[in-house]
C-alpha cells in the first residue's frame, strides 16, 4: 500500500465532489462541530465517492463512524487517542495515522504501530491555535530518521511552493488545508498541487 504524496484535507463532502474528479487520490474528511447524524451521512457519502474515484479516504476523529461505515483509514490526534478504542479500530481492519508534535508523542504513537505518522505544524498554520508555532524542516528530517520506512506526513502552513522542501527534508506525504480552501480558485490550486507532487 503506497499513499499518494498529496494529502488535502476538507471539512465537508461537498469539497470532495469538487476535488476528486481533478485527480486527488488521498483525502481526509475533517468534520468539526456537527451533530452525529450529519457526521455519519457525510462519512458514508465520502466513502462512496472515494470508492468511485479510486481515492483513499481518511476519516479524522470519528473512528466509530469509520468503523460503522466500513471505511479503511482514520486519523487521530493525541487527545483523540485518550478516548479511542484502538483495539476496536484494529479489529475492524482500519489503518491508523497519528499526529505528533514532540518526542513523547512520537513514542506514544509508535507504540500503537501506526500506518503513518504526521508531524506539524511544519510552518505556522492559520487554521487553528496550536501549542507549537513552527516545527521547521529540520524536525521533518529528524522525524524521518526516527521512523524509518513508516510514511511521514508533513502538515501545517504547507503550500505548493513549500512542498518540494518538505519532501527533500524527508516527508513522504504533504498534507494541506487553507492553501487550497482559502484560495480564490481552489480547483486551480489543486491542479497546481497535483503537478507539483506527481
Ligand atoms: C494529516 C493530519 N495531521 C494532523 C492532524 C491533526 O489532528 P489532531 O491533532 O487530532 O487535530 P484535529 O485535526 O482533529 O483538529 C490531522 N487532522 N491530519
Ligand atoms: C490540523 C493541523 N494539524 C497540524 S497543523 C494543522 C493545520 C493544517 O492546516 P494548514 O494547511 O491550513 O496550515
Ligand atoms: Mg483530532
Amino acid at each position: 500500500m503506497t499513499l499518494d504524496r498529496f494529502y488535502p484535507i476538507f471539512d465537508d463532502v461537498d469539497w470532495l465532489h469538487r476535488m476528486l474528479p481533478l485527480g486527488v487520490k488521498l483525502v481526509q474528511l475533517r468534520i468539526k462541530d456537527q451533530p452525529g447524524q450529519i457526521v455519519a451521512d457525510q462519512v458514508a457519502q465520502a466513502r462512496d465517492l472515494c470508492r468511485e474515484h479510486g481515492t483513499t479516504l481518511i476519516v479524522n476523529d470519528y473512528w466509530q463512524a469509520a468503523i460503522d461505515t466500513g471505511c479503511d483509514w482514520v486519523h487521530l490526534g493525541q487527545e483523540d487517542l485518550d478516548d479511542a478504542d484502538i483495539a476496536a479500530i484494529r479489529r475492524a481492519g482500519i489503518k491508523l495515522g497519528i499526529s505528533t508534535h514532540d518526542r513523547g508523542e512520537l513514542d506514544r504513537a509508535l507504540a500503537l504501530e501506526p500506518d503513518y505518522v504526521a508531524l506539524g505544524p511544519v510552518y505556522p498554520t492559520k487554521l487553528k491555535q496550536m501549542k507549537w508555532h513552527r516545527q521547521g524542516l529540520e524536525k521533518v528530517s529528524e522525524w524521518k530518521g526516527l521512523i524509518g520506512d513508516l510514511p511521514l506526513v508533513a502538515i501545517g502552513g504547507m503550500s505548493v511552493e513549500r512542498a518540494a522542501g518538505a519532501f527533500e527534508a524527508g516527508a513522504d506525504i504533504v498534507s494541506v488545508v487553507t492553501d487550497i480552501t482559502w484560495n480564490d480558485d481552489p480547483e486551480n490550486r489543486v491542479r497546481d498541487w497535483l503537478k507539483a507532487t506527481r
